[in-house]
């Protein structure tokens, strides 16, 4: 089952020379990615706080299991998503949770913009006929700096990137599953504008694309970095790629170029007024 593939995907990702620090999981990688499906797979999620796990909530199969497999690779894991049933309200959400090598989890992010599309003829979805929009934005501190997560159609919403980067985060990261007809489009593009934009690391992992499945995804895992470059990609089938998140580029990137201390909030203030 899914929970097989994943564990045996960490392990191998975490068995690779030099050792990761950091793996990705996919979005929605427990369940089909359909409407109808995501109440039927749907799991408890433990509430998070200031980076903590709070005490005494209950939680679902893949998130023990996700914590195991942070805890036996001894690795950060972001465990891309799955739906989350919240206790009480019965809502359901797509909640990715971030674990550190101890298994614990320091970080949970509900999608906050939900994948409600119409492309006559070719895509269309609507998440918010199932799902319910997080609330909050999300990142967590790791000794190889500051993470910034989103889910999928978060990395369309230009902003959340951009307070991660001013909140000192080096890389967004978002597990996402775009399609056959948005991935050629704007998969590639997406990441190297919010890369460059804000001069950080981006990167998205999809899960692999299966011809019997309704919804074709478009695949494509890739790491761009603060210049805008693409530095790693697979191709549509199941694969594990690697980068390095390389803070000396970082900085020399905004040294060489330093929009990231030439923004004129004087002049356009807060572009949600
Ligand atoms: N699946 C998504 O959430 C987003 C997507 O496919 C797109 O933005 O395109």
């Amino acid at each position: 089952n899914n929970i097989a593939v994943a564990r045996k995907a960490v392990a191998a990702a975490a068995a690779s020379v030099p050792k990761p620090d950091l793996i990705v999981l996919p979005e929605v990688w427990n369940s089909p990615y359909a409407v109808t499906a995501f109440r039927e797979y749907s799991e408890r999620v433990p509430a998070v706080k200031d980076g903590a796990e709070v005490a005494g909530t209950t939680e679902g199969e893949s998130i023990t299991a996700l914590r195991e497999m942070a805890r036996d690779a001894g690795v950060w894991l972001i465990g891309g998503s799955i739906p989350e049933i919240e206790d009480g309200t019965e809502n359901i959400y797509n909640t990715l949770t971030a674990y550190n090598p101890e298994g614990k989890i320091v970080a949970k992010h509900r999608k906050v913009h939900l994948f409600d599309i119409d492309i006559p003829g070719r895509q269309t979805f609507k998440e918010s006929e199932t799902l319910s929009a997080g609330t909050w934005l999300t990142s967590f501190e790791a000794p190889f700096g500051k993470i910034g997560v989103g889910i999928c159609y978060d990395v369309r919403f230009p902003e959340m990137a951009m307070i991660a980067a001013r909140q000192g985060c080096v890389a967004m990261i978002y597990p996402a599953a775009f399609n056959t007809t948005t991935g050629p489009m704007h998969w590639t593009l997406l990441q190297r504008s919010r890369a460059n934009d804000n001069q950080i690391y981006v990167a998205m992992c999809s899960p692999a694309r299966h011809p019997g499945a309704a919804y074709q995804a478009y695949g494509h895992s890739s790491v761009v970095n603060p210049l805008g470059d693409v530095v790693a990609e697979a191709d549509e089938t199941e694969a594990i790629v690697y980068a390095d998140i390389d803070t000396d580029m970082l900085a020399t990137t905004r040294r060489n170029l330093p929009v990231t201390i030439q923004r004129r909030f004087d002049v356009y203030d807060d572009v949600s007024k």
